[in-house]
């Protein structure tokens, strides 16, 4: 993929019956009602509401959730409920769209890591297995994510045999106005950087939880550096121009969270540390602080993303909306 600095963006509201049969909910744009062709909806319990129950659904916007704001309002026997969905239902919905409209059969496929990948993964799997989509071949970007899509039997391989995908599809930790990205947040950012770079199209799906004005301040940016005298890389890292008044933090504990959770530093599955970067304002020149964090001797690779997102699936209190 030919990384481009500028791009245009632009938005689409997906509607109801894209999601619907996901989630056992249906998603309008806010003020709508729709009703599935039976009637009702496609499947699925909604706590306690058969799906057979429910005659029509909306999406509001009444009940926050981890700064999300997502509920459905279910008609059951003329009474009204009103049901917010979960950060992961959310997730859940990104992952499987993704899956839904940019997997085909017989191509060569990217699976991210994190939580939000890990329900594209699972859908692969589920479409493989009911034959929906055949001859499959995908590369993981983490030992975690292997295992699960060994779990479920989706054929592997790796960038020696397979160096061009059709497509990637991975989450994110916080995405820009021009989708940039932060990366890493689970420590898998450098096989997912080489993978996702190889890839015709990368797909990133979040909750709008991640979006934001500008990189940095939001989440921290993870760089993974070799142990190799480690703490003398931290300090070059901290006086690179581009990344002023950055805070460098050795991750702890386990790699796949940036909380000190331990006494010793977090080890990826390549075997190098991660160092967070805390800003308290947003990073002026994200390319530039990618390059100059890549032409630092120690530094293996950074959470950056720039350039490289195709398409943006994001699950909020409008529905799932597309940034491309
Ligand atoms: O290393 C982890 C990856 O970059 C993840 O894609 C990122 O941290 C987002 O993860 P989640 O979907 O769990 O928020």
């Amino acid at each position: 993929m030919a990384p481009s600095l500028s791009r245009s963006s632009t938005s689409m509201l997906i509607g109801a019956a894209a999601t619907a049969w996901m989630t056992g909910f249906a998603f309008t744009a806010p003020g709508q009602v729709r009703t599935s062709p039976s009637g009702g909806l496609r499947q699925g319990n909604v706590r306690g509401a058969r799906a057979s129950d429910v005659r029509g659904a909306t999406l509001g916007g009444a009940s926050a959730l981890g700064g999300l704001c997502v509920t459905v309002a279910l008609v059951r026997g003329g009474k009204s409920m009103r049901k917010a969905l979960s950060q992961d239902e959310l997730k859940k919905m990104v992952g499987y769209k993704a899956v839904d409209d940019y997997v085909q059969s017989g191509t060569v496929i990217g699976l991210g890591t994190g939580s939000t990948a890990a329900f594209a993964v699972e859908r692969v799997g589920e479409k493989l297995k009911s034959g929906e989509l055949k001859d499959i071949i995908a590369i993981p970007t983490s030992i975690r994510t292997q295992e699960q899509a060994e779990s479920l039997n989706i054929p592997l391989a790796t960038l020696d045999t397979h160096s061009d995908l059709d497509v990637a599809i991975d989450g994110a930790d916080e995405v820009d106005p021009a989708l940039n990205l932060v990366k890493g947040g689970g420590g898998a950012l450098f096989r997912e950087k080489i993978v996702e770079m190889c890839a015709k199209k990368f797909i990133v799906i979040v909750d709008e939880s991640k979006l934001c004005d500008g990189l940095g301040p939001g989440f921290p940016v993870p760089v993974e550096i070799v142990p190799f005298c480690h703490e003398h890389t931290m300090r070059k890292i901290a006086s690179l121009p581009a990344l002023k008044g950055c805070d460098p933090v050795l991750r702890l504990g386990n790699v796949a969270n940036n909380q000190p959770d331990g006494d010793e530093p977090a080890v990826t599955d390549n075997g190098n540390y991660i160092v967070d970067l805390k800003f308290t304002s947003p990073i002026k020149d994200p390319v530039a602080a990618g390059e100059q964090l890549k032409a630092t001797v120690g530094v293996v690779d950074h959470g950056l993303f720039t350039g490289m997102t195709t398409a943006c699936i994001v699950a909020g209190k409008e529905g799932i909306i597309v940034k491309d």
